[in-house]
């Protein structure tokens, strides 16, 4: 078993990460939780997969698990769907000394949390994600998030779980297409880490080679996220580099209206971003291929036609990283150094049209 811990001011707890965990899962929860009700919210997909194996470890190690279930796809991380399931939680009783478990990919990890952390104000949680980019990013770090019809994640909380139980064997379940959208925030991490991760993602020439590498990776990704999320838990500051890609993603991901999975728009916007900041002389000359040529290895998407219309700018001024009439952009002055860039709200346009005057 690989753990890694993440301490913070108000509470520690740990990444586990070992194959076969979903059947031994039960114990770990006992470790850390009295006997209790508990919410394991799933959805539809993964459900029949896997959540059999995590109620009868549950129930065998003295538990009360209720299985609620949500529709596949982003469209779930709602208020809506919030909504649907307090009202299952409070008809089944469920109180403050109760737990709820998110087992499934970063949609149902989000929606899971945003319930647990807001519920009669807050009920004990834990992670067990089933998607690699829930197993590399999003069950990391305590952001919670439903989605408004404005923008992705605009309601939501800071909340950390009391356990992550990663289980990589789940991914021999998840289709190409979603182990390959895991990957873009995998090599998100990697271009703004050290180096040696970048090291890592140059062996990573076909989609097959991501099942070949990925308990590396998934080391090598929560290693780092747990590393920039102790030192910054609330984004302040340093956490913003986390969002490398996503100011153009999110907006991107919006506009595509489904068409898009979180991370194909986020390698759209890494590689977009780059490109401007290139343009400008502030990324080195060659960045924006070198990312564009690891993205394309594994068939991820780099261009979009969505880029630039009056909805996209309206869709990027509800970045949570604009603060006080500017936006902080994050781009790569070198593999493994990010620099956060505040560039006037109001010179958005210029900015992204590439005709702003740059002084270094
Ligand atoms: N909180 C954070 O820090 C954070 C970080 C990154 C992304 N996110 C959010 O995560 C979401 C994207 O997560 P995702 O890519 O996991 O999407 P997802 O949860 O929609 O999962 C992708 C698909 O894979 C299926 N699936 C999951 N595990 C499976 C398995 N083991 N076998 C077969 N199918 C499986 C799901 O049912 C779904 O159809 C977005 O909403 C994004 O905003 C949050
Ligand atoms: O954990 C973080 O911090 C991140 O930014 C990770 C991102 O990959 C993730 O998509 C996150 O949900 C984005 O957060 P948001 O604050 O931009 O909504
Ligand atoms: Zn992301």
């Amino acid at each position: 078993m690989e753990e890694v811990t993440v301490t913070l001011p108000t509470k520690t707890y740990q990444i586990k990460i070992a194959n076969g965990l979903l059947n031994t899962i039960g114990t770990e929860v006992a470790a850390l939780w009295q006997p209790r009700k508990i919410a394991v919210i799933s959805d539809r997909q993964v459900a029949p997969l896997c959540a059999d194996q995590v109620l009868t470890s549950l129930k065998a190690a003295g538990f009360e698990p209720h299985l609620y279930l949500v529709e596949a796809g982003e469209a779930s991380k709602s208020l809506g769907v919030a909504s649907s399931l307090y009202d299952e939680l409070v008809g089944d009783g469920f109180t403050r000394t109760d737990g709820v478990i998110a087992l499934g990919g970063g949609v149902v990890g989000d929606l899971a949390g945003f319930v647990a952390s807001t519920y009669m104000r807050g009920l004990a949680f834990i992670q067990i994600p089933t998607s690699l980019l829930a197993q590399v990013d999003s069950s990391v770090g305590g952001k919670t998030a439903v989605d408004l019809p404005s923008g992705k994640n605009l309601v939501g909380t800071f909340y950390q779980p009391d356990l992550v139980a990663v289980d990589p064997t789940t991914l021999k379940t998840l289709s190409q297409r979603y182990l390959v959208e895991g990957y873009a925030e995998i090599l998100k991490m990697a271009a703004i880490d050290k180096p040696e991760f970048w090291q890592i993602i140059e062996k990573i020439d076909q989609p097959a080679a991501i099942m070949t590498y990925a308990s590396e990776l998934i080391k090598a990704s929560v290693t780092f996220k747990a590393k920039v999320v102790i030192a910054d838990e609330q984004e302040g500051g340093l956490r913003q580099i986390l969002n490398f890609g996503h100011t153009m993603g999110h907006a991107i991901e919006l506009l595509a209206a489904g068409a898009l999975a979180h991370g194909e728009a986020i390698s759209i916007g890494m590689v977009q971003l780059t490109k401007l900041f290139e343009a400008y002389q502030l990324s080195p000359v060659g960045l924006t291929q070198q990312l564009t040529t690891a993205l394309q290895k594994v068939g991820l998407p780099t261009e979009s036609d969505l880029i630039g219309s009056q909805a996209f700018y309206e869709n990027m001024r509800h970045d949570k990283k604009n603060r006080h009439g500017k936006l902080n952009l994050v781009y790569l002055k070198a593999i493994g150094e990010p620099v956060i860039y505040p560039v006037q709200l109001n010179e958005l346009e210029t900015f992204f049209s590439g005709q702003a005057i740059i002084t270094k």
